[in-house]
């Protein structure tokens, strides 16, 4: 490595290879930098670089990234340049996520010869994306745990998210799984708090599950949300299973990859599905000239075994979304022979915007509604029948109009929200 400086990451003549991994960039050069050595500075960094001419010899493994594509590109209203970097195979330890990302979105997020760069995509060699053992359900969720195949699968997060006791908040699963939902959820704060303990929640819930089960004869569950430090996190997925429930519900951007993997290991072990709030990733994905964009927080997830996440409403909802289309095709389509993931298009959704959401994202989803079932001006019961109508009409593709005829809470919801954007 004698001799070895940043601008010998730079080959824009190199052709990745299949077993590399590929990241586009988005980078702006800092006043000092030009495209072409912020880019070799992007591949040093990522790879086995550093700021300094090395004087290390002896045999070390060549792991050099290669910038190997720069051109003129825009983000939002600034510009900089999109750059290509591959990177070999070998600098990887397979199927530890929290390594990659300290590679290909670690310390260059904060280089000063950067002012911004943001990872905007990934093409993930086969090598690497089957070093991870992926989803086991993804979007046969619909049918293996419903039967839903012909339509979107339905959730609801109670409201107020956190407050609601624990009888409150089983009992709005009872009304919202009676009144034809498939999904109770808990929201991305609630876990183990006094006013709604875990263990409780877990029982009661389930119990009023059973209940609706007997009355409707479909099946339900429950997205249960796990999300803790340390063991605990696992000795929950493990009450869940004991309990008798399908899924269990993380916060994979707070919690971190590694305890997404640790989860995805135990769940295995009892067959249990994982829902992936997403609460924080905007941190990562709000600015489209920094961070890292939502669509690598997705395949990130999927490599790492999740069966749901959110991706947003296709901009219907009430919370900024990126590419919402594009990140649900990349999710259901072929990685592989890994599962895919079922997308979830939740915030700000309520029964009235339903037709343009599945005419935007099609039936292979499951529509999340809190505030659109339990503002219902008639409450929870209603709320669920008229999402519920909404769905059915949309999938069948029969208007929303002639829906709401034959079923009166939907009318009365139209009645209500329209089809509005909520703020
Ligand atoms: O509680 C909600 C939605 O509640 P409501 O239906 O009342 O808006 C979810 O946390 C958001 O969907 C998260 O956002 P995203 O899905 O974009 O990650
Ligand atoms: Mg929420």
């Amino acid at each position: 490595m004698v001799g070895i400086t940043y601008e010998d990451f730079l080959d824009l003549s190199y052709d990745p290879a299949d077993s590399d991994l590929v990241c586009e960039f988005y980078v702006e050069p800092a006043a000092d930098q030009d495209a072409e050595s912020a880019a070799s500075r992007v591949a040093s960094e990522s790879s086995n670089g550093t700021w300094a001419e090395l004087q290390v010899d002896g045999g070390v493994t060549d792991l050099s990234a290669t910038a190997c594509g720069i051109e003129a590109a825009t983000a939002g209203d600034r510009e900089g340049y999109r750059v290509t970097v591959a990177y070999p195979d070998a600098l990887f330890e397979g199927g530890n996520m929290p390594q990659i990302l300290s590679c290909i979105a670690g310390n260059i997020l904060g280089m000063k010869a950067v002012d911004r760069i943001r990872l905007l995509d990934c093409t993930w060699p086969e090598p690497l994306a089957t070093s991870f053992a992926g989803p086991q359900f993804g979007t046969s969720v619909r049918s293996e745990i419903f039967d839903a195949d012909d339509r979107p699968i339905t959730a609801t997060v109670p409201k107020p998210k956190v407050g609601l006791s624990t009888d409150q908040h089983a009992q709005i699963g009872y009304e919202a799984w009676t009144g034809g939902l498939d999904l109770l959820k808990d929201d991305e704060n609630l876990t183990d708090q006094a006013f709604n303990p875990f263990e409780d929640r877990l029982t009661e819930s389930l119990a009023q599950r059973d209940r609706a089960v007997e009355e409707t004869g479909e099946p339900k569950s429950y997205l249960l949300n796990v999300t803790a430090g340390g063991t605990e996190m696992l000795e929950r997925v493990d009450m869940a299973a004991e309990h008798g429930c399908e899924y269990v519900m993380v916060d994979v951007v707070t919690c971190g990859w590694a305890a997404v993997q640790q989860v995805r290991e135990r769940c295995e072990r009892h067959g249990l599905a994982i829902h992936a709030h997403r609460a924080m990733h905007a941190a990562f994905d709000r600015l489209p000239s920094h961070g890292v964009s939502m669509r690598v927080i997705a395949q990130i997830a999927r490599l790492c075994g999740v069966d749901q996440i959110h991706t947003g409403t296709a901009d219907l909802g009430k919370l900024a979304n990126e590419d919402t289309v594009g990140i649900n095709e990349w999710l259901t389509s072929d990685l592989y022979g890994l599962d895919d993931v079922l997308p979830m298009a939740s915030g700000g959704l309520h029964p009235g915007l339903v037709p343009e959401l599945v005419d935007r994202c099609g039936t292979n989803i499951g529509i999340q509604a809190g505030g659109g079932v339990h503002g219902h001006p008639d409450g929870t019961h209603e709320g669920a029948k008229a999402l519920r109508a909404a769905v059915e009409a949309a999938a069948e593709g029969r208007s929303i109009e002639a829906a709401a005829d034959d079923e009166p809470a939907l009318a009365t919801a139209l009645d209500k929200w329209g089809t509005e954007t909520p703020r």
